[in-house]
């Protein structure tokens, strides 16, 4: 009697069981090599696409959301080293949600896998969780995205720490055999401009009922950060990265600038667009990641290459100012994917201030316009979305969104008065789309 009470299996693990799926992965016999620009090479076995690519080799620390962090735009052109060791033992959940006026129409953070590849100590073949619907191995080999799994990722870790972000090759099949590849003929994304490959084509709406009317700059948005604008309560249009946001800028309440792949220095339009914003506009800006340091380039702040970046969801950062939700002298464990960072300048440019610091590197995390300035105008290097991560500070959507409500209320009854309508060329109309559409088009 007390044995079976025991070690009877509840029901809720019970149904939990039918979840777990025995899936093989798609090409674990064929043999793969990752290589290094810098000489190293790392034998292995590969799962997903049987396919070999270049790439840049980076590492990230996060301990879960490989789904999340696999389909963030940020990631394009990048062969992603976990240093977790075990990598699909949750699987790969449905990546369609139905779309209503409040979401985005996706699962993860974009349509697709946006990483080049991904390589993991050991791929977890068989995986169990409600919501999945197939292993990491068959996502990967329907996306066309190779993995390499049973190589040593502390050491790739360690070479990529020290030597810094290293372009790569995974070689995989008979490619494997083949010597590494000479210098020349290694890819290296950062030469494109990856923005432009992700963002939007075509300028869209989410929630058009919203209260408060915000654009989003689309470098590579992550679907989370749209959800968070949108559950918020804001009307969302979604423009291309180079759209000239001053030729319909008195429509609107909010801009927002969001994150994206490669080198900023790609999207000096962007910045010189800002830069006019900034110059006549008043409603208040926010930015995250490549939204960031658009804003640090406008302001006259230098974006430079990091040795690794920081990739990871357990990154720390010291708030120097307070803003809304945001206490000065507060840390905050943060959500991170970057190469690059905005150069720390004393003095900052007039007008701004920094408003947070890595507090593992003492890079800048965050950057304010000074109460002084008159403006409210923020950016952040992390990601208080997360997806995944932690959510410690989540509330600077809600903090930029009643902004906005309060600079429009004020305004209301006065918009003939904005500086930037006398001066600004006549306002185009927007083409708008349909939002499935459009996400889809965005990644
Ligand atoms: N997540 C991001 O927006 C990254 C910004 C930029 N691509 C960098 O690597 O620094």
């Amino acid at each position: 009697m007390f044995a079976r009470t025991i070690f009877r299996v509840p029901r809720f693990y019970r149904g939990l069981a039918t979840h777990a799926t025995h899936t093989p992965a798609v090409s674990a016999s064929l043999p793969a090599v990752l290589h290094l620009k810098t000489g190293q090479s790392f034998t292995g076995r590969s799962f997903g696409a049987p396919r070999s690519i270049y790439g840049e080799t980076v590492f990230s620390t996060s301990i879960t959301s490989y789904t999340e962090s696999m389909t963030d735009p940020s990631y394009r052109g990048q062969i992603l080293v976990f240093t977790t060791p075990l990598v699909g033992n949750y699987g790969v959940p449905r990546n369609t949600a139905p779309v209503d006026s409040q979401d985005v129409g996706v699962v993860l953070e974009s349509s697709t896998i946006q990483c080049a590849a991904v390589v993991v100590a050991d791929v977890a073949e068989r995986f169990s969780h409600h919501a999945a619907v197939e292993s990491l191995a068959s996502w990967c080999a329907r996306n066309g995205v190779p993995g390499i799994t049973g190589v040593d990722t502390r050491a790739i870790t360690t070479l990529l720490r020290d030597q810094g972000t290293t372009l790569g090759r995974l070689a995989v099949g008979t490619d494997a055999s083949q010597p590494q590849p000479k210098a020349e003929e290694y890819w290296d994304p950062t030469t494109e401009n990856l923005v432009a490959q992700v963002s939007t084509k075509t300028p869209y709406v989410l929630n058009p009922t919203g209260d408060v009317k915000i654009a989003v700059l689309d470098f590579g948005a992550k679907a989370n950060i749209l959800r968070s604008l949108v559950r918020r309560g804001a009307a969302v249009t979604v423009l291309p990265w180079d759209f000239d946001f001053n030729t319909i800028r008195s429509q609107y309440d909010g801009l927002f600038l969001s994150n994206g792949p490669g080198d900023p220095n790609h999207c000096g339009v962007a910045a010189a667009h800002l830069r006019h914003t900034l110059a006549g506009w008043d409603r208040p800006v926010f930015g995250i990641c490549m939204g960031h340091q658009v804003i640090g380039m406008a302001a006259g702040l230098d974006a430079y290459r990091m040795t690794f970046g920081n990739r990871g969801h357990n990154q720390p950062v010291l708030a120097l100012a307070s803003a809304g939700s945001i206490r000065a002298g507060r840390v905050y464990v943060t959500s991170q994917n970057h190469q690059y960072a905005l150069r720390l300048q004393d003095p900052f440019p007039q007008g701004w201030e920094p408003f947070f610091i890595n507090c593992n590197d003492s890079s800048v995390e965050g950057i304010k316009s000074t109460a002084e300035s008159g403006r409210k105008v923020w950016g952040v290097q992390f990601h208080p979305e997360s997806a995944g991560g932690p959510l410690d500070t989540i509330e600077m959507f809600t903090d930029f969104l009643a902004e906005c409500r309060a600079v429009k209320a004020q305004k209301v009854g006065t918009r003939t008065s904005d500086v930037m309508s006398a001066r600004h060329a006549p306002e185009v109309p927007l083409p708008v789309h349909d939002a499935p559409q459009a996400v889809a088009a965005t990644a």
